[in-house]
């Protein structure tokens, strides 16, 4: 079996260690274990999208597509104290560690499941996510394609993108998949080689 960290059950020891680190501005302890994304720390890009970002709403409906051990997600939690948080993987592993570190945070608005495990009339106000570039084209669209329409009108997505790994022709494909004026797509931040799209449903 393959033992990319985007695999269902990855095959690589479950190793579990522990992270501490800050998290919206709190020092958090986290489990994270071999197998997943950037079990050692933040992962570069994710810390570019969480430092660039705007401050979320304190409520409202919110998505971390990807969300590996959940740094994203548990974020969310933390900065929105009256909101929802869904955080989706397919990866099982990443998902058991996501579910254990909310838990372990007393966060439990944040609600970790396979991406077919939120229920279809959810929409959201905000989507944060890390997507996962190397999983090939195909796949990622697939992945835009299923979610960025979820989004409530006026909702926004934030999602960071390596430069050298395409952030700037997912861009362009975002604008023509998801073509104005229903969705407005733009270069919102960019830093230490990453690039930070907001793709804003207008209506
Ligand atoms: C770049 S990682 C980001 C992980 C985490 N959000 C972080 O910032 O550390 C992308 C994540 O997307 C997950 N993934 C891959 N294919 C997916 C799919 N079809 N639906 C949801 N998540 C997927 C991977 O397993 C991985 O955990």
């Amino acid at each position: 079996m393959s033992d990319h960290y985007f695999t269902a059950e990855p095959a690589s020891a479950a190793e579990q260690r522990s992270l501490s680190l800050e998290l919206a501005g709190r020092p958090v302890t986290v489990r994270t274990a071999g197998g997943i994304f950037s079990p050692d720390g933040l992962d570069k890009g994710t810390a570019v999208l969480l430092h660039e970002v705007p401050a979320p709403p304190a409520s409202g409906t919110f998505l971390d597509l990807g969300c590996g051990w959940g740094p994203i997600a548990l974020t969310l939690a933390l900065s929105s104290p009256d909101a929802t948080v869904y955080a989706v993987d397919v990866n099982e592993r990443a998902l058991d560690l996501a579910r254990a570190n909310a838990r372990s945070l007393g966060l439990d608005r944040v609600h970790v499941s396979r991406p077919d495990g939120i229920p279809g009339d959810v929409s959201f106000d905000l989507i944060w996510s890390n997507p996962p570039i190397r999983v090939g084209k195909a796949v990622l669209h697939d992945l835009m394609r299923t979610w960025l329409p979820r989004l409530a009108p006026g909702g926004v997505a934030y999602l960071v993108v390596q430069k050298n790994l395409g952030s700037d022709s997912l861009q362009r494909w975002l604008a023509d998949e998801l073509p104005a004026p229903g969705y407005a797509v733009s270069r919102f931040a960019s830093d230490k080689g990453f690039r930070v799209l907001e793709v804003r449903r207008v209506r």
